[in-house]
């Protein structure tokens, strides 16, 4: 019996999945990730504790399979995108720490860009925007704020990378500095007709060609794994961002099939086939795979804040116990015109404004802790039929949105965004899409499957659920939801 381990580099925890050569999820283990906010709009992870949270969730999770690590025929990684890395190649040291892509902290320097007439290029040659989001502003600033950055760049002596890369580097000891082709799309440098790192988008934000990764397919044998790790030499064969990732768990292998992923934020993602879709409406045309060299487009909306608002009303407020509450509290508020809108790091897609701050509006002297936890959730919900819009405006309408993520357990949101979307929500047997799209490109890789039809073909549904709202109600209540964020946006 060979196995396939799946290495699911998380914002808020690193996991691994141990799947049987079925697809099944055997067994798994996580950590959470610390996360760091040194000043306003800004938030870094530590290198050296995502390659702890990986390794010992991988060894708890190989532990619980009651397997041997040789028997481990693939390994696939999947991670949290755009987050950036620069290390020194000679120590494997960061030089500073992992600037996460919810950091706004290049929100000026991106306003310059553009002021500078800069965007249209970027969007045309990346499919992407000039916002903070995205990993090259974020290079830029390190080599800025580290002593002698440019000319060590230059040299050659430092490395970047997303966090594929650096795990891949060193997981395989300093061998191999690669990027697999769908996070080489959320960097600002990558031309994704062309495959390849752009020489004028490069000097753009002056960064130099010696820091950047070779980039490679999604699926095939991608880097060694020293043994030191998991207890046994293994192959790295899988690699994509983890929106990427759950679009293959989610077997959305055909043009026009859609998944939004609910975890920190919402990803949602419209397979476009071999046909790259350029948005007029503020979505992203991004790379979703590439295999055998064939790259698979999609649209993309990118939502920063939506289980962030569950943590926070948490953590923050105490309003909450655990996650899992938000349901029954959900249930017994009263329907009131509360609006949650989540900007704590700006506004993703479609408003793309890194200045807005969250808001709460709508209160009245009854509103009770209920009303603001059910606001919560349905700004998940009003943040998904935004995109919507967005993505049928781009000519790309949806019947049935496949959704997973940490969220979408909660059965109360999911009859929430089939009522304010409008379109049946189907959830999967297995949520964890992510580990399990990194699980089946590594199956790939190692020539455990022929193809990625073969692959997702054990796709299941657990549940479908449909609108009981009828349609003017919605559009009263989506236009409501769009004047509340138009007051939380910066200008
Ligand atoms: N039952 C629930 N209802 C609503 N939100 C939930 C529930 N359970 C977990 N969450 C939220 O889901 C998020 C975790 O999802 P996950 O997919 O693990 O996130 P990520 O991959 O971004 O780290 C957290 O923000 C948490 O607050
Ligand atoms: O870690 P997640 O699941 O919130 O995903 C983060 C995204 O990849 C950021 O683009």
């Amino acid at each position: 019996m060979t196995y396939v381990l799946a290495l699911d580099a998380g914002t808020t925890s690193n996991r691994a999945i141990v799947f049987d050569s079925s697809g099944a999820p055997l067994s798994s283990a996580s950590v959470a990730l610390p996360q760091h906010f040194p000043h306003d709009g800004w938030v870094e992870h530590h290198g050296g504790d995502i390659i702890d949270g990986l390794v010992d969730s991988a060894r708890a999770a190989i532990a619980e399979a009651g397997i041997e690590p040789g028997q481990i025929a693939a390994v696939g990684l999947t991670n949290q995108r755009e987050t950036t890395l620069v290390w020194d190649r000679s120590t494997s040291e960061p030089v500073y720490p992992a600037i996460v892509w919810q950091d706004r902290r290049t929100a000026a320097y991106c306003a310059d860009l553009k002021a500078a007439g800069l965007e249209p290029e970027f969007a045309a040659k990346t499919g992407l925007l000039l916002d903070p989001y995205f990993s090259g502003t974020k290079i830029r600033w390190i080599l800025d704020h580290i002593d002698d950055g440019q000319g060590r760049a230059e040299r050659g002596e430092l490395a970047f990378g997303t966090v594929d890369t650096w795990v891949a580097w060193v997981l395989s000891g300093g061998q191999r500095h690669i990027m697999d082709a769908s996070n080489a799309a959320r960097t600002l440098l990558f031309d994704i007709d062309r495959q390849c790192w752009d020489a004028s988008l490069m000097g753009h934000l002056n960064i130099p060609a010696a820091m950047l990764p070779s980039v490679l397919d999604s699926a095939g044998d991608l880097a060694p794994i020293q043994a030191e790790f998991f207890g046994a030499p293994l192959r790295l064969t899988g690699i994509a961002g983890d929106q990427h990732a759950a679009l293959i768990g989610q077997a959305c292998i055909e043009p026009g099939m859609v998944k939004s992923t609910y975890g920190t934020g919402c990803f949602m993602m419209v397979n476009t086939g071999q046909r790259r879709l350029p948005s007029q409406h503020r979505l992203l045309s991004t790379l979703a795979y590439r295999l055998n060299g064939v790259c698979t487009y999609a649209l993309e909306g990118a939502i920063f804040n939506v289980g962030t608002s569950i943590q926070w009303l948490r953590d923050g407020l105490a309003v909450l116990d655990d996650a899992a509450q938000s349901q029954a509290m959900a249930e017994q508020a009263r329907d009131d015109e509360v609006f949650l809108v989540p900007a704590f790091t700006g506004l993703g897609a479609p408003w793309w404004d890194a200045n807005a701050r969250g808001l709460i509006c709508g209160l009245t002297r009854d509103t009770g802790r209920n009303e603001i936890v059910r606001a919560a959730l349905d700004a998940c919900a009003y943040q998904t039929a935004d995109l919507l819009q967005a993505m049928e405006a781009d000519g790309q309408p949806c019947a049935a949105l496949r959704v997973d993520g940490g969220m979408v357990v909660n059965d109360w949101l999911c009859q929430r965004l089939a009522d304010l979307c409008g379109v049946r929500i189907d959830r999967p047997e297995v949520t964890e899409t992510t580990a399990l799209g990194a699980a089946l490109l590594a199956a790939i890789g190692a020539g455990l499957y022929p193809d990625l039809a073969q692959a997702t073909a054990q796709w299941s549904l657990q549940r479908s659920f449909q609108s009981t709202l009828d349609a003017p109600t919605r559009g009263l209540r989506h236009r409501a939801w769009q004047g509340a964020v138009k007051r939380a946006l910066s200008e």
